[in-house]
């Protein structure tokens, strides 16, 4: 069943307020043509999908030489080493008629996010694709996007991939779940895979990898790496994971094997360059995951140091990519600094949320917290949304009191574990093995989850604590609504996150949620400071936003596209647009300074009031319709990139 049945079955009573001006995008009409006609007779060069297999002497730089597949230095060994599991493969000639389309992900609505407004800034901007098959990416990498049964791109892909693989620095910011790994994936493999490549310089143990993928954490590194492999299988393309937690000498050992694209968290990656083991000489690649995460204050010393500090070729000479689904002006300032001539991509409004998840915020006292959660997790269950095909993860503000509530609601009959940055690494990965396998339904996290992790299944996202910042909440509800599906997001709010009600109505109001009157009135009586978010009141409704240009922008270096690429104004969209405030510093500080690697903890709080509410809880179906490609990552099998 689909959400769209959800909500026409006439038989069953829907368990939602409905909103009768309000159509999901799952169940809207949409553009069968996806490109504007305007782009219709566009054939540039690199992306005449004639091109493929031919040589390579059209390409652009760093692509001069295609990949032969004949002669590949890696090949599986056994059936288990292969990343696709749980993915039919016929066999190595795949071909459109007999797997595009089959399986899980032909269900997968991308549809969705046709209407996602597109604004693109910068000099010379390469147009969209509306096709894989469009760009010139080796027949090794497109074989894999149909193993991984990509059907077509989402819009964050057919705008960024021709940026990055034309050579062009790129800051995106795309909704949670819309697919920016493969984004930025595709054009780092493709660009390896047009590289010359030698592991090793005079026989030293020095890797010299040509890429480099740095993420925030270690489960979304594996996560990254995870992909990656998938996307690279059979290529010739070495990737290799380096993250803290586990001992060093392992991922030397598969460093030693060589390496062309290395996946990292900041911390270790410091660790090996420190110790001669990795050099960033050669580095031609560099794409910061999370990069908002990553410029603030948690990790921008960790991040200058390896970009700016050690062997790295400089801004120009090698291509960077930064890519979130948040990006707050100074943080998009301080980004400038690792960028040469970039491209500035919106899809969307910049740290908007996507109307995918329905948001509800409920008045819940400290006190009656516990209590609320298991009311609505009991209507959950009542509602037969519960275990392994409707996962739900609950956010808290501290480490210890995702134990505390991990034990709770274990007391309570609702199997449940946590996840957070003082479990020791093996722990960490245990919880989430059993909480994507579905053996524990229930994902008690800190902010260490928040971010990136593509979990299928998940159907609910619970902020039991609301965070800080509404950038934090954004990521957090990002775990479910993604790849096309319908997700639910539900808040206790309390009167600490006041400072918070604001930001939180303008981002229900944007994705077209219902936002309850009483949060109207803590947002009137709030002020805007305490927001991470440097767009203001009165703002464009599509406020994707680039600091540079700021209220003066909507020259002609910019286009303004639907994510079908029907160009609008961009001159109205940026008149309406405010002007570039720069933060000097967060107001949510307390949650920057607390940063660290990889988890994040703020002072246990105090006074709550209000009262609870009594819905009766069910969620948008969510098994039936997730990609195929994740499953053979979060299912049963250990990623390659966990043991
Ligand atoms: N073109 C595509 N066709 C089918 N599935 C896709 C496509 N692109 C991405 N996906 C799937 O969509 C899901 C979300 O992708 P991804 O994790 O890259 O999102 P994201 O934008 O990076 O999210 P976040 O902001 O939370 O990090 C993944 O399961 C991925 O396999």
């Amino acid at each position: 069943m689909t959400w769209a049945d959800v909500l026409t079955e006439p038989t069953r009573k829907p368990s939602y307020p409905t909103r009768p001006t309000y159509t999901p995008p799952q169940v809207r009409l949409h553009n069968p043509n996806p490109i504007p006609s305007s782009y219709a007779h566009y054939t540039h060069p690199r992306f005449n999908s004639t091109q493929l297999g031919q040589p390579s002497s059209a390409r652009g730089r760093g692509y001069g030489r295609r990949y032969s597949s004949t002669t590949p230095r890696w090949t599986a060994k056994s059936p288990t080493q292969i990343p696709f599991e749980g993915i039919h493969i016929a066999d190595d000639t795949i071909n459109n008629e007999t797997n595009v389309g089959v399986g899980s992900a032909s269900a997968i609505n991308f549809d969705a996010y046709e209407d996602i407004p597109v604004e693109a800034t910068g000099d010379n901007i390469p147009p969209p694709v509306a096709a894989f098959d469009d760009i010139d990416l080796g027949e090794g990498l497109n074989r894999n996007i149909r193993r991984c049964k990509y059907v077509k791109p989402t819009p964050v892909q057919r705008h960024a991939i021709p940026i990055a693989v034309a050579g062009r620095d790129l800051m995106a910011c795309a909704q949670t779940g819309s697919g920016k790994t493969a984004a930025f994936c595709f054009p780092i493999i493709c660009g390896v895979l047009g590289t010359p490549r030698s592991h090793f310089v005079d026989g030293t143990r020095v890797a010299y990898p040509l890429a480099l993928i740095l993420s925030p954490t270690r489960e979304l590194s594996c996560q990254i790496h995870d992909e990656a492999n998938k996307f690279a299988f059979k290529t010739g393309v070495r990737v290799v994971v380096a993250y803290g937690g586990t001992p060093i000498s392992q991922q030397f050992r598969k460093l030693e094997r060589g390496v062309d694209i290395l996946v990292a968290t900041p911390g270790r990656l410091v660790d090996m360059i420190e110790r001669a083991r990795v050099s960033l000489r050669k580095v031609r690649y560099l794409a910061l995951d999370e990069a908002d995460r990553m410029l603030d204050m948690g990790f921008e010393p960790q991040i200058r140091k390896i970009v700016q500090q050690m062997d790295m070729p400089p801004p120009g000479t090698r291509q960077t990519m930064l890519f979130s689904a948040t990006f707050p002006n100074e943080i998009q300032r301080l980004a400038s600094d690792f960028l040469s001539n970039y491209i500035f991509l919106a899809v969307g409004r910049v740290g908007s949320s996507t109307d995918l998840i329905t948001q509800r915020v409920e008045l819940v006292q400290e006190i009656d917290k516990r209590k609320h959660l298991i009311q609505l997790l009991r209507a959950q269950k009542a509602n037969g949304n519960h275990g392994k095909h409707a996962l739900t993860v609950v956010f808290v503000e501290t480490k210890k009191g995702a134990d505390i509530l991990e034990h709770w609601l274990s007391m309570h009959g609702f199997p449940a574990i946590a996840i957070h940055g003082d479990k020791v690494q093996m722990e960490r990965e245990r919880a989430l093995r059993s909480f994507k396998s579905g053996a524990t339904p229930i994902l008690v996290a800190t902010d260490v989850a928040a971010r990136g992790l593509d979990i299928p299944h998940v159907a609910h996202v619970i902020n039991f604590d609301l965070p800080k910042d509404i950038d934090a909440y954004v990521h957090r509800i990002g775990r479910t609504g993604r790849a096309g599906k319908s997700g639910l997001a539900t808040a206790f709010f309390s009167d600490k996150n006041q400072s918070l009600a604001r930001a939180l109505v303008e981002l229900m109001q944007e994705a077209n949620q219902e936002v309850p009157s009483w949060l109207f009135q803590y947002a009137e009586s709030s002020t805007y400071g305490s927001t991470n978010r440097a767009n203001k009141p009165g703002g464009s409704k599509f406020g994707g936003y680039d600091f540079r240009y700021g209220a003066q922008s909507g020259s002609d270096t910019s286009y303004h596209l639907s994510a079908h690429g029907n160009v609008e104004s961009s001159v109205d969209s940026y008149a309406a647009s405010p002007g570039a405030v720069c933060c000097s510093v967060p107001a949510n500080s307390d949650y920057y300074a607390a940063a660290s690697a990889d988890s994040y903890e703020t002072p246990a709080s105090s006074e709550y009031f209000a009262v609870a509410n009594d819905y009766n809880y069910s969620l948008p179906p969510s098994a039936e319709c997730h990609a195929a490609a994740t499953e053979d990552s979060y299912g049963s099998v250990v990623p390659s990139g966990w043991d």
